[in-house]
């Protein structure tokens, strides 16, 4: 099997390296391509790629290739791409918001696998969720995922709207909780904690709150009534979160960014 990733920015560059790590690809099988000559000139003193700067020396030859660019370079990339794929070639893509029709028409195929990753895949933690045009068969439905679980771990989805929605919950989620934890951050530095400080106090209550989570069936709900004694810091926390409507304002900008995957995947 052979891969080529077609992007080599934070997610193309984060799966390619996944996948290299892996038992399932040996460098002669895994290609990256990019436009970008300073990429190109990076990537070239990695030892674990294989990499192009032209689409005719890697494309044709590749059984599966990941889509890994911005929505928005598609409409260039697919007028070079379409001429030169064959029907047997499986698509995968990890961009936000653009629909298995606009793949398949774009490049005239019909073997697509439209996948939402997130960023921990970095780290060996991402998930994605993955969801796939009918031509798919189930075998290289499961070689997709053994290629998605490098990166971590992976769900399956019916329908494109769970792409779109898990784009709003795990695809942008990230940010969410960079946003809660700056906001963490600032509050521990305005206190009067050093930066080194602050950090541990912030990173390490993060980490241990989701380990709590992770290793127990409790809600989290459950959990802030086992942190918060009546009369207490932690409920007067909690109170100024409830006055000042926290929880709706999240579930809205989770909303935001799946109605922005659902407009994204209108613009051409
Ligand atoms: N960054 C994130 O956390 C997530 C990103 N995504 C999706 O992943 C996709 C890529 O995002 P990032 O990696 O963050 O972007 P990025 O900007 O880091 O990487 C895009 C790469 O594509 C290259 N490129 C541009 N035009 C090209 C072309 N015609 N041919 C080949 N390469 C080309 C660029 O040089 C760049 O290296 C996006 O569609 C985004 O929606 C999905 C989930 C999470
Ligand atoms: O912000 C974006 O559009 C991409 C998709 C999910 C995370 N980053």
């Amino acid at each position: 099997m052979k891969v080529l990733v077609i992007g080599a920015g934070n997610m193309g560059l984060t799966y390619s390296e996944g996948m290299a790590k892996s038992p399932l690809l040996g460098k002669q099988n895994l290609k990256i391509y990019d436009t970008d000559p300073k990429k190109i000139t990076k990537l070239n003193k990695e030892p674990h790629f294989d990499v192009y700067d032209n689409l005719e020396d890697c494309l044709p030859k590749a059984d599966i290739v990941f889509l890994a660019v911005k929505p928005f370079h598609i409409a260039e990339l697919f007028k070079t791409m379409a001429p030169q794929i064959n029907q047997q070639q499986l698509f995968v893509s990890l961009m936000a918001g653009v629909t298995i029709d606009t793949i398949k028409d774009g490049l005239g195929a019909t073997k697509v696998v439209r996948a939402m990753p997130n960023l921990p895949a970095k780290v060996g933690k991402g998930v994605t969720s993955y969801t796939e045009s009918e031509a798919v068969s189930k075998v290289e439905l499961i070689m997709v995922r053994n290629l998605l679980d490098t990166t971590g771990t992976s769900i399956h989805v019916e329908t494109e709207k769970f792409i779109d929605a898990s784009t709003g919950i795990s695809g942008s989620g990230p940010a969410y909780v960079f946003y809660f934890m700056q906001s963490m951050l600032d509050a521990a530095l305005k206190m009067g904690f050093s930066a080194y400080d602050s950090k541990v106090l912030v990173s390490n209550t993060f980490e241990g709150a989701i380990e709590l989570f992770n290793q127990s069936d409790i809600s989290p709900e459950t959990w802030i009534n086992r942190v918060a004694s009546k009369g207490g810091t932690t409920q007067a926390a909690i109170d100024s979160m409830d006055d000042n409507n926290v929880k709706q304002l999240i579930e809205d900008a989770a909303y935001a960014a799946f109605d922005r995957a659902i407009e994204l995947g209108k613009e051409k």
